[in-house]
């Protein structure tokens, strides 16, 4: 299975469900413009008014799923993404991995490797940022299986959090143990240069602040408690053998450990925010992760998360230096070999 693709096989299951939903989806709306709106409906005589057809909704939005009428996956339409992947693929995994901004080169790492785009497969949503492949890499790193996304889903691709989130509860019904999940972050601890490695040793999730929780809804035991305690979300021995391989790898001027924040991005942040964030004693700060890492807790995978610092926050006003998705994603690029030696080593220690 080298390098093979398994994306022949699951199309032809896939776009027939997905045809199936768009085209209900356009058709409804063909419909509700052709009858509703008052078109049609003004008084005898009264020329109709006409209006310009509503532009289609991008197409990673426009594929509907049931799911979206319940405001969640049911346990069943996760099992049956995860039985569709593993009567794909050979390897079943015990860890996965959510690829950051630009650290989607990880997943090349693989051997053995079985590609499926997220188009392909059943009820998944689409990555739509640069950067993000949009695929799953099933394979083996240092000998252990593993699962990688290529790309995740973010919050403000238009997605709710528990539709960002469905890929981590599939991974557990994958046989899952361990969930890695890597991101691109501004860094705001001014001891962080860019290029450097932030281990997280702790999360504030102020979407969480205001209600915006992907376990927010019916809860559904089989994937976890109603209530999940937080106070261990990264594993502390997790972190312990991180530590370890970064000693072993001598990259310790390059590492820290410290605290990690999500905010809805798209945008930036501004000086007056970040300087808030800086005082709340918040170390870096990113727009995906802590969602991610809710809902692995919830569903009892032991979780690990690292940020690159692929910039320097901007807090001065003096100044024409401006956070930018290039640089990010050129970070990345630049600190790819020593991301993947980290997670190579570390993998194999966890699970070898
Ligand atoms: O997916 P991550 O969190 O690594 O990506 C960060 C947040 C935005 O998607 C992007 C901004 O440059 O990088
Ligand atoms: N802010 C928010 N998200 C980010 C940043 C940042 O500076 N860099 C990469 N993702």
């Amino acid at each position: 299975m080298n390098g093979t693709s398994a994306t022949a096989s699951a199309s032809a299951h896939v776009n027939g469900r997905a045809n199936g939903h768009l085209n209900r989806k356009a058709n409804g709306h063909a419909h509700a413009h052709a009858l509703g709106e008052g078109e049609g409906e003004g008084q005898a005589g009264a020329p109709a008014r006409r209006k310009a057809p509503p532009s289609p909704p991008p197409p990673h939005v426009a594929a509907h799923d049931e799911a979206d009428e319940q405001s969640s996956y049911t346990f069943e339409i996760v099992d049956e993404v995860a039985n569709f992947l593993l009567s794909r693929t050979v390897v079943r995994p015990t860890v996965g991995i959510i690829c950051g901004t630009g650290l989607g080169s990880l997943a090349e790492k693989l051997e053995d490797k079985a590609i499926f785009k997220y188009e392909d497969i059943p009820h998944f949503p689409v990555s739509s940022v640069e950067g993000h492949a949009g695929q799953l890499v099933f394979g083996r790193l240092e000998g252990v299986s593993v699962v990688c996304m290529q790309g995740r889903f973010h919050y403000y691709e238009g997605y709710p959090l528990w539709k960002c989130c469905m890929p981590v509860r599939v991974m557990k019904l994958l046989g899952v143990k361990y969930f890695i999940a890597t991101n691109a972050a501004g860094g705001l601890n001014e001891r962080y240069k860019v290029g450097d490695i932030m281990i997280l040793r702790d999360h504030v999730n102020f979407m969480g602040f205001a209600g915006n929780n992907p376990l927010r809804g019916a809860n559904d035991d089989r994937f976890g408690p109603r209530f999940p305690p937080m106070s261990k979300a990264y594993d502390p021995e997790l972190i312990d053998v991180a530590k370890s391989v970064v000693k072993d790898m001598n990259i310790g001027d390059i590492v820290h450990e410290g605290v990690y924040t999500c905010l809805g991005g798209p945008c930036y942040e501004t000086q007056a925010e970040l300087r808030l964030l800086k005082l709340l004693g918040i170390d870096a700060v990113g727009m995906s992760t802590v969602h991610e890492i809710v809902t692995a807790v919830h569903c009892g995978l032991r979780c690990f998360a690292f940020s690159l610092i692929s910039n320097e926050c901007v807090t001065e006003y003096n100044t024409e230096a401006e956070a930018n998705h290039e640089e990010v994603m050129d970070t990345g690029k630049m600190r790819a070999p020593i991301l993947q030696a980290l997670v190579a080593e570390f993998i194999k220690r966890v699970d070898g």
